[in-house]
């Protein structure tokens, strides 16, 4: 069975389609990315699957269950986290309390009082292993506004892994994040390759062609292509859609 189904997923602001009958597969384990121009409708698409933007038509199912109207927090129970793009770090807190909290969020318990929080070995325990799974453990005891822009990423990772996903949708992981951080970050993906189900978003061809087993391509809101990456690159669609835009599918 696949893990997530999004069948003829349907969803426009006023006159403007954004989500055009979208229909994809992601396989246990799969790394499935979501190339397409600037615009194409990548953002909305994943805030459909996250659970905070509801389609027009169409149906999602993880694990075979649907949850097209499950609310951010029961897919999040179900096994399906989303990280980036959306923060939701609280600047003022450390970077272990960031975590804890969202093992918590993972647990459904109500928001506690954080010297509660840290105190459970079990919370605490569980949040150190997301730590060290995104490689920023040994930051634990930092706050988390001191963050460089790259480590703040790598705890967005962290707080996404902190909910014991299967599936994690990654948006733009690596936007804003340059040279040697960028390696780092694509060869930590890499590491989580088969243990996790990911359906990334991203705009560093680089980073797609290297870590996907499959790519879509997402142009004004329709899929026009899905395949290997060596089938995507060379499909004349593709590089055509591709034709003028900042971003280059590599040759
Ligand atoms: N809430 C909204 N109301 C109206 N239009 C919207 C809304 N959200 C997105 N759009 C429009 O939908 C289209 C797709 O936007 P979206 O952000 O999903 O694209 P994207 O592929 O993620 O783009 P980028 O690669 O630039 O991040 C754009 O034309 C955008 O202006």
């Amino acid at each position: 069975m696949s893990r997530l189904v999004v069948e003829n997923l349907n969803k426009s602001f006023g006159a403007l389609t954004v989500t055009d009958d979208v229909s994809l597969t992601v396989e246990p384990g799969e790394l499935h990315a979501i190339i397409g121009p600037n615009g194409a409708g990548k953002t909305t698409l994943v805030a459909q699957l996250s659970g905070q933007l509801a389609p027009d038509s169409g149906r999602v199912t993880l694990d075979g269950r649907d949850i097209t109207r499950a609310s951010m927090p029961e897919r999040v129970r179900m096994g399906l986290a989303r990280s980036f793009q959306i923060t939701q770090i609280l600047p003022g807190f450390t970077v272990l309390e960031n975590v804890a909290l969202a093992v918590q969020a993972r647990q459904g318990s109500s928001f506690r009082f954080f010297g509660d929080v840290v105190r459970e070995t079990a919370l605490n325990d569980a949040a150190m292993a997301a730590l060290a799974e995104a490689g920023i453990d040994e930051r634990a005891a930092a706050i988390a506004s001191e963050l460089s822009h790259g480590e703040h990423r790598r705890l967005e990772l962290a707080m996404a892994l902190a909910t014991k996903p299967s599936t994690l949708l990654l948006d733009e992981p690596l936007a804003g994040v340059g040279g040697e951080e960028s390696d780092a970050f694509v060869a930590r993906l890499m590491a989580m390759k088969g243990r996790f189900t990911m359906l990334l978003i991203e705009h560093d061809m680089d980073a797609v062609f290297a870590l996907a087993d499959r790519v879509s391509v997402l142009v004004y809101g329709r899929i026009i292509a899905t395949g290997a990456p060596d089938e995507v690159r060379a499909d004349p669609a593709v590089r055509t859609a591709y034709l003028g835009d900042e971003e280059e599918i590599p040759a």
